[in-house]
């Protein structure tokens, strides 16, 4: 399995923009087949949330198909980072979508913990299931947006549930930079599987500036790649499954839990 994140600028409330960045993405870089290319946050729109409205997408349509058409081109399979998305109701949600390499979408999961820090809840509705997992290459794996990543219970269900790998996709400020390399790597140590968070860089409108620094993380908590704070960039690397098996013999944590012990799990 190969991952690959596109580390980009995200132009706020510029779609065209951001598909032809995204598109020019693919067309520069060679893409062995299968792999898994992996997009940020919020990346058609970035966080233009008074506009928020107009830039939703109503059930992906139209950035669906583009995902789709760059899937069947290339045959990858697209972790397509979230999108502003209007589903029956008027309310806003910030969904996470992957495309398999026939260009069929195989799961769809909209962010259930919004951010207070960057005013989501006043634009945005919160999902309303939570993250499972999918298939993926024949293996189960996970998907969760940017503050999910600070709650360690929905990573301990996704590993519970056999994802192998777990997709982070984010808009995280450079402010807390060391919030997202320390949480992503106790995320991949605690739970002994592989973890591709996917970033984005450069200064917004509002000054809110973006950390870069997508990553690729082992189960064993090893660096596998990592992109620089504010440079666009193609962070790759194989991803080898069956060190999971290894780590988790070594260090038997899934067999030492104790889950008579903990109160509210
Ligand atoms: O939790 C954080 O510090 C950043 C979260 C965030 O930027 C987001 O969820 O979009």
């Amino acid at each position: 399995m190969k991952a690959v994140i596109f580390q980009f600028e995200v132009t706020e409330g510029d779609y065209e923009k951001n598909l032809n960045k995204v598109q020019s993405l693919f067309q520069e870089h060679a893409l062995e087949e299968d792999s898994i290319v992996v997009l940020p946050e919020m990346w058609t729109s970035g966080y233009d949330l008074k506009n928020i409205e107009k830039l939703a997408f109503h059930n992906l349509g139209g950035v669906k198909e583009e995902m789709a058409e760059l899937a069947a081109e290339y045959k990858v399979n697209i972790v397509a980072g979230s999108v502003p998305n209007i589903k029956e109701s008027s309310d806003v949600l910030n969904t996470a979508f992957v495309v398999d390499k026939k260009g069929e979408l195989v799961y769809e999961y909209s962010k259930i913990h919004l951010v207070p820090m960057l005013n989501e809840p006043e634009y945005l509705t919160g999902g309303g299931e939570s993250a499972d997992t999918f298939e993926l290459l024949g293996n189960k794996a996970g998907l969760v947006i940017c503050y999910d990543l600070r709650f360690p219970e929905l990573f301990r269900d996704l590993a519970l549930d056999d994802a192998k790998v777990v997709f982070v996709v984010a808009e995280w400020p450079a402010e807390r930079t060391e919030h997202w390399l320390t949480l992503l790597k106790a995320r991949a140590i605690e739970n002994q599987c592989y973890i591709v968070g996917s970033n984005t860089f450069g200064t917004q409108p509002n000054g809110t500036t973006f950390a870069g620094n997508s990553i690729i993380i082992n189960p064993f908590g090893e660096v596998l790649g990592q992109g620089s704070a504010d440079q666009e960039e193609v962070v790759e690397t194989n991803i080898d499954l069956d060190y999971i098996a290894q780590v988790r013999e070594d260090i038997p944590i899934f067999k030492s839990r104790r889950r008579d012990m903990y109160k509210f799990l």
